[in-house]
């Protein structure tokens, strides 16, 4: 494969563990980290993607090629607690970031790389990086950056090599809320578009394995009090909070690994009875937990124009995506139904069980960033949530 662009001396380097070498000019955190590459097609938001801690121990290379021109600011994270920089490792970009120009910028895109640990790349051949990746497959890799130029290759190949790559990780608790709390901000009024309730009508226990920050705000601004809960709270400590829904969240790492101690909590949740939504790897994990597989993609699906189909109502919606391992539809039992597919490869992208108020999603309905097309997946979850208080009462 090529090398970068630059015509100067190379202050950043992508190491793939195959031995090829990227070179380009550094910006962002200096040091190094070993990371799985992927590629996003999404054309905005590029603060809301390398903050989805789903993307833990992932490198982001954007396709779209001028990342950073609107800068940066301190709205448009995903993750809960930024301090703890939980998100991509490393990103990688093909033009130069220019000086910000947008009303809502605080400050340049590399200050906020550096204050974020992430370290990063530009002036790289991104269409050749992606058309490997999409060859390839999803390579694990070092990202290196120093600005003095230099780099000893062979360690840092041996380290791309090392690493154990992303099967059989559970990142969740690393990325997770440690106690829990009640998550009570409201949806940005842009974003809403709905009703904000003032006064919560419904308690939600979101287990959380690394959620995105907008998928709390669409629940409070459709009148829930969210308690977000650790990945490892048992269906006891759950229940305790007599929740009136159940929310299983998108996460890093590996749905399988995770799924260990995840898996057992969800199926005692799954008999009380108690609405159950889930997000990507929520979605993985309910499919786990209803007896269904997982496996890893090939190149995965992550950008922000992917399409999608609803067979319940035969609608396609252009979604979010945000994923590296998917379920295989063929291991789902026969009570439950496969509700969407990716319309890109056939792929699964939604479940419901038949005889139950569970259903979930591999795509990302809160966007951030995206299309909103399917914010209607929590209306349907609010909707089960309400007929099942009215049928208790
Ligand atoms: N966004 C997510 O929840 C990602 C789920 C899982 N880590 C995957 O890569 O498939």
């Amino acid at each position: 494969m090529t090398a970068g662009w630059t015509t100067r001396k190379p202050t950043a380097l992508l190491v793939l563990a195959d031995g090829t070498i990227i070179e380009g000019d550094g910006i962002g955190a200096v040091g190094e980290t070993t990371g799985e590459v992927c590629f996003n097609t999404a054309l905005t938001g590029y603060q809301e993607i390398l903050t989805d801690p789903s993307y833990a121990k992932q490198i982001v290379t954007f396709t779209f090629p001028h990342i950073g021109n609107v800068g940066a600011n301190d709205e448009d994270t995903e993750d809960l607690v930024p301090a703890n920089a939980h998100g991509a490792v490393g990103a990688i970009f093909r033009a130069e970031v220019s000086a910000p120009s947008n009303y809502r910028s605080s400050g340049h895109l590399d200050a906020w790389l550096k204050k974020r640990g992430i370290i990063a790349l530009s002036g790289i051949d991104t269409r050749a990086l992606t058309a490997h990746i999409r060859e390839n497959g999803m390579p694990n890799a070092v990202i290196a950056h120093n600005p003095d130029g230099v780099f000893d290759i062979e360690a840092l190949k041996a380290k791309a090599r090392a690493w154990s790559g992303l099967e059989g990780l559970d990142l969740a608790k690393d990325v997770a809320t440690h106690q829990s709390v009640v998550w009570d901000e409201k949806p940005w009024a842009w974003n809403a578009g709905y009703a904000t309730e003032s006064e919560p009508r419904y308690t939600v226990v979101a287990l959380d394995y690394g959620t995105k920050r907008n998928i709390l705000r669409l629940m409070t601004g459709r009148g829930a009090r969210v308690v977000l809960m650790p990945p490892t709270s048992t269906a006891d400590e759950v229940m305790a909070h007599h929740p009136d829904g159940i929310f299983l969240s998108n996460g890093p790492g590996d749905p399988a690994a995770t799924g260990v101690y995840a898996v057992p909590t969800i199926q005692k949740l799954i008999e009380t009875g108690v609405p159950m939504f889930g997000i990507c790897l929520g979605h993985q994990m309910l499919a786990l937990a209803l007896g269904g597989k997982t496996s890893k993609m090939h190149q995965g699906h992550h950008g922000a124009n992917h399409p999608v189909k609803d067979f319940t109502t035969g609608k396609v919606e252009i979604v979010s995506m945000n994923h590296g391992f998917a379920v295989e539809s063929g291991t789902l039992p026969a009570d439950v139904e496969e509700t969407h597919i990716s319309l890109f490869d056939q792929s699964n992208c939604g479940l419901k069980m038949k005889d139950a108020p569970v259903f979930s999603v591999q795509h990302h309905p809160e966007a951030s960033p995206g299309p909103q097309d399917s914010h209607y997946l929590f209306d349907r979850f609010f909707e089960l949530i309400d007929s099942r208080k009215n049928t208790a009462a």
